[in-house]
């Protein structure tokens, strides 16, 4: 006799099995003139070898996700899971590219890649080879003995991510890798993004102001409301695969853009009315 698993029962199940789960996940901030509910609560699933992005308008707490998802803040309500195993704090498997640039300076590409390797003791042989096929990954080839300083800014932001990937995170965890850059760069590093996860088969959450690069990159858009951030809708992004630039040109494309943008638009509005009423 077999015994029917209730659905709820079923969706939890398949629930825990998602690579990344933020459960209920929500912050507010205390101050002495009361708190400041920023955040959620946010519930969202990530699959293996899935790409999310996730978009709102400034004040929606994208930041303060991307802390408490990194595991860089400390205090706030709900669970994040990684493969079913709840976990605060830093972990190993979750891999970080920040807005910021974080690369060093007084090293060369390949040595600021192959840094992580350093730190965990991997023979210099090894982390060299393992360094030049990231840089190849990230079309840096022939760059390897370059100093920052001789790098353009999406072509550190290139090294960072590289630096990020070496570790082999099961999670790639992007906050705006891309934001200083203008849009051409941004574009084309989109693409280039594109071609390490289909290689690395790599999940990622990305995080973003862009609403062209959600759609150009993601399976699904996460469309967050003004504070305290929430998930106002999750728009699967059903455009083929492989993906690049090319497809900013497509119906299709223009389709997903002017869907986000028409439910961003309400809480993009309100943001910039709190700030207005602040000034
Ligand atoms: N340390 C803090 N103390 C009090 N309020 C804070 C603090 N940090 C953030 N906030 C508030 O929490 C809300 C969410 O902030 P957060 O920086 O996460 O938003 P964001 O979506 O990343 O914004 P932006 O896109 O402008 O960077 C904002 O309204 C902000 O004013």
């Amino acid at each position: 006799m077999t015994t029917a698993v209730p659905a709820a029962e079923q969706a939890a199940q398949a629930r825990e099995g998602a690579a990344l789960v933020l459960d209920r996940i929500a912050k507010t901030y205390r101050g002495a003139g009361g708190g400041v509910a920023a955040l959620g609560p946010v519930d969202l699933e990530v699959w293996r070898g899935e790409f999310v992005s996730i978009v709102g308008p400034s004040g929606c707490g994208k930041s303060t996700l991307f802390s408490i998802v990194g595991g860089l803040a400390e205090e706030y309500d709900g669970r994040v899971l990684i493969d079913g195993r709840a976990v605060r704090g830093p972990q190993r498997e979750i891999g970080m590219v920040f807005q910021e640039e974080s690369t060093f300076p007084w090293l060369s590409a390949l040595e600021n890649v192959a840094f992580p390797l350093r730190v965990a003791g991997v023979a210099r042989a090894e982390r060299e080879t393992r360094a030049r096929r990231m840089l190849r990954l990230v079309g840096l080839e022939g760059f390897e003995g370059a100093r920052p300083a001789k790098l353009s800014g999406g072509m550190r932001q290139r090294t960072a991510l590289a630096r990020t990937l070496i570790a082999q995170p099961r999670i790639l965890l992007m906050d705006e890798p891309f934001a200083a850059l203008d849009e051409q760069t941004r574009l084309l590093l989109g693409d280039r993004l594109l071609d390490v996860w289909r290689e690395l088969e790599q999940t990622t959450l990305l995080i973003t102001h862009s609403i062209a690069e959600a759609v150009q990159l993601s399976d699904r858009v996460v469309v967050m409301t003004f504070r305290p951030g929430r998930v106002k809708r999750i728009v699967k992004i059903d455009l083929p695969r492989p993906r690049t630039s090319a497809i900013l040109g497509s119906e299709r494309f223009g389709h997903f853009v002017s869907l986000i943008w028409s439910e961003l638009r309400d809480e993009a509005l309100r943001g910039l009315d709190a700030r207005e009423e602040r000034c």
